[in-house]
């Protein structure tokens, strides 16, 4: 048997048996990575022999098995499936443990009853496998070098493989640039009925229907474009294809009868001109494909900090001149698409900010078996479901970044028939939850986390809530809601006090969806049992992404910017109220109301700016908005101090922490305290500063550099995507000077 010291020496020889596509390319791969001294090519068909050699893809060739196998280090069995069991039994004289044996085949559950039919048990030399490559030409001749180049190869070992056989196929997989994955036998069989065998079955059954029809010259002759790329696989080789089928019989009928009555529904659904049916198929087949897409070409649909790190390069210096609308409120957008859901009827959502968090909440949603089309330029019809409507998910929901999303759909999915499972990318799974639990047990929900109160949050479906009165320790509209949107469930009142006002859009959603709620002072209430009519919304521009650009225009001279549409709720406009404290100039033009909210256009002029003491009860009203206020700070005169904002250090990053860190590194005199900064305004230069892959720090930084000494670096920008996708394009059209680059991998 190999040891581990041989994996960094090439092996010795390595017997391809079977030499078509498959085996001559990993022959070649082989060679070409320099992995190994010798290639034995074996194969019944002395002229496939011949052209190996000839092309270079063997170096010896060896009709007969026995001698073929003898002495190599590796075997390599890569002929159809169909004739594992009789290929085995005539090299089995040849096998004395001293080679490792491998496959390719594409169903593992046969070749593993074949190595059992012939040995007794399966041999622990034996490393089952499949490369996830293949091409729609068969041959030695169709062979190429980089076939497996970022293609996976799944390897199925049994649990008395012998680990240093696994490792051996391991490294030459993946010393030919192949990623090597390893899973059971069965699970392999059942995704590859599904994600290969049926569409190949498809496919051929397609292709000679049309075939067999009387005019199918012209149906050929027409049949371009979606046709050809549908059945560009029904060119494959039969033999192999049909002993796949033998060999995967039951996980391909299994299959076969999924999608059947997938067919049937669709079928109906165009039979009965069931316009909503259809567009939930086609939207949701759509998304998931886009999604498939991105994943395999490694761009994630929901960036994370654990992906390539984007560079902001803020130079120092610019303008900030102009009119732009930036995009629509986030805390709006997720409402938008929870409230549309539950409702009866279709919601018309405009403005719908097209971000990654309210995308998160949107998945989510067509996950819970709701159609929603769109997001097309801010549009997004949602079909709603009812109250009772929402249908199990087949996994866990996906929620990013996005706090909002988790905290609000744990006490909505609280109520639900069914369990779910919420899940968030590495920032929001070290988010504090149990200040939703806590709440939602005592409605009597069951809503596990972690011991020390971070997700995932496994929610246990069928469980009666009843009404709480909850007095929240916190400000926290996330907190709020959740209480909220399980009492539209729990039997009887519902109501929430809040220790000071913090965002209110559910409430005034709740309302504009027709749902009655009531606040008197800081106590807001609702009766459970009730039910959404579906409604059209209105997002105006968010407040929490027009700060930016509202600090950006204060701290510059000579600025002067008008930013359209903004909501100005009044929970939200602590940072209008501050930065107008601290001496700034902004003033609120042509108010109005737009779907329930008040939105206003908001222009801002250079100002000098002033430290000052900030206000606590102003804290909740511009929660997101200090990291930016912070760099208003630096650049005001005197000192300005921040208190009662400890929920700072809870976001998706530790704010406070990391927006100290980072002034200090421009050389700003900034100091934390546990719930709060001390901020020295004052002249500083330019450095390189870490955003932990927070949006709004990232955001923060490049506003800084307006009135910056040097250049600023910032690190892990992806996640300016979650709330401000077009940040970067804006920011350049008012006249700041960003570049972006995407460098190497994150470091979180
Ligand atoms: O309800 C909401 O939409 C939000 C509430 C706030 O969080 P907390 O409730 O944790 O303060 C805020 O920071 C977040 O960006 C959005
Ligand atoms: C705190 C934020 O969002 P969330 O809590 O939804 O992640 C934010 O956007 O600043």
């Amino acid at each position: 048997m190999l040891k581990d010291a041989s994996l960094v020496q090439p092996m010795n020889r390595v017997t391809i048996v079977g030499l078509g596509l498959i085996g001559g390319s990993f022959a070649l791969g082989l060679k070409a990575h320099g992995l190994c001294n010798e290639i034995v090519g074996c194969s019944r068909s002395q002229s496939t022999l011949d052209k190996g050699l000839q092309l270079g893809v063997i170096d010896r060739a060896e009709p007969d098995i026995l001698k073929a196998v003898a002495g190599a280090d590796l075997v390599m069995l890569a002929a159809p499936i169909g004739s594992t069991e009789t290929l085995l039994r005539a090299m089995a004289p040849a096998l004395d443990g001293s080679a490792v044996v491998t496959d390719a085949g594409s169903v593992k559950g046969n070749v593993v009853a074949a190595a059992k039919a012939v040995f007794g048990k399966v041999p622990n030399w034996f490393v089952p496998g499949h490369p996830i490559a293949g091409s729609e030409r068969s041959g030695v001749e169709a062979a190429k070098v980089d076939l497996y180049q970022n293609h996976k190869v799944i390897l199925t070992p049994l649990p008395d493989t012998d680990p240093d056989a696994l490792n051996l196929v391991q490294h030459a997989w993946s010393g030919i640039g192949a990623e090597v994955l390893t899973m059971s036998v069965e699970q392999h069989d059942s995704v590859l009925a599904a994600t290969s065998h049926l569409p190949h079955l498809l496919a051929f059954s397609l292709v000679d229907t049309l075939a067999k029809e009387d005019e199918n010259q012209e149906i050929f002759r027409y049949a371009a474009g979606g046709f050809r790329d549908f059945t560009r696989i029904a060119s494959s080789d039969p033999t192999m294809w049909h002993d796949i089928f033998i060999a995967n019989q039951q996980s391909i009928l299994d299959v076969i009868g999924h999608f059947s009555r997938g067919l049937e529904v669709f079928k109906a659904a165009v039979e009965q001109q069931d316009s909503q049916a259809m567009l939930g198929i086609m939207t949701r087949a759509k998304v998931a494909r886009d999604h498939f897409t991105k994943m395999l070409a490694k761009r994630a649909y929901s960036k994370t900090m654990t992906e390539k790190n984007v560079v902001f390069t803020a130079h120092r210096g610019g303008e900030v001149k102009g009119s732009i609308r930036v995009p629509g409120d986030k805390s709006i957008s997720h409402r938008s698409i929870m409230m549309g859901s539950l409702a009866d009827g279709v919601t018309e959502v405009f403005g719908f900010l097209e971000g990654e968090d309210s995308l998160a909440t949107l998945q989510s949603f067509r996950d819970l078996g709701v159609t929603i089309e769109g997001p097309n330029n801010g549009h997004v019809k949602v079909y709603g479901v009812g109250i009772h409507g929402l249908l199990p998910p087949h996994g866990p929901l996906y929620l990013g970044n996005s706090g909002t999303s988790m905290r609000l759909l744990a006490g909505l999915l609280s109520a639900q028939k069914f369990d779910v499972e919420l899940t968030g990318d590495e920032s929001l799974s070290r988010r504090p939850m149990g200040r939703v639990t806590k709440p939602l047990a005592m409605m009597g929900a069951k809503v596990d986390c972690r011991e020390d109160g971070t997700p995932p949050l496994k929610i246990k479906g069928g469980q009666p809530l009843k009404g709480i009165h909850y007095d929240m320790p916190m400000a926290s509209a996330q907190v709020k809601s959740c209480v909220l949107l399980a009492g539209l469930y729990a039997e009887g009142v519902t109501s929430v006090t809040e220790p000071a006002p913090t965002r209110d859009h559910t409430e005034r959603m709740l309302r504009g969806f027709g749902y009655p709620v009531t606040t008197e002072g800081n106590k807001i209430t609702l009766v459970g049992g009730g039910s959404l009519k579906g409604t059209t919304i209105d997002v105006p521009a968010d407040i929490s992404s027009a700060a930016f650009f509202m600090v950006a225009a204060s701290i510059t001279p000579g600025a002067d910017l008008t930013l359209q549409h903004v909501g100005i709720n009044p929970t939200r406009v602590g940072v209008i109220n501050i930065l107008n404290a601290m001496g700034g100039n902004l003033e609120v033009l042509n108010r109005r109301e737009v779907g329930g909210e008040p939105v206003a256009d908001i222009r801002i002029q250079h100002a000098k700016l002033k430290g000052i003491h900030i206000p606590e009860d102003q804290v909740p009203l511009a929660i997101d908005e200090f990291p930016v206020l912070f760099v208003a700070a630096a650049c005001a005169e005197g000192t300005t101090v921040l208190t009662g904002a400890e929920e700072l250090r809870v976001k998706e990053s530790d704010r406070i922490q990391v927006m100290a860190d980072g002034l200090q590194a421009l050389g700003v005199k900034a100091d934390p305290t546990p719930d709060g900064i001390v901020i020295e305004g004052g002249a500083y230069g330019g450095g390189t500063v870490e955003s932990h892959g927070d949006h709004r720090i990232a955001m923060s930084f490049a506003v800084a550099a307006l009135r910056a000494g040097g250049n600023i670096t910032i690190n892990n920008c992806a996640n300016v995507a979650t709330s401000f996708p077009n940040f970067v394009e804006l920011s350049r059209k008012v006249g700041m000077k960003l570049d972006v680059a995407e460098v190497g991998e994150s470091n979180g």
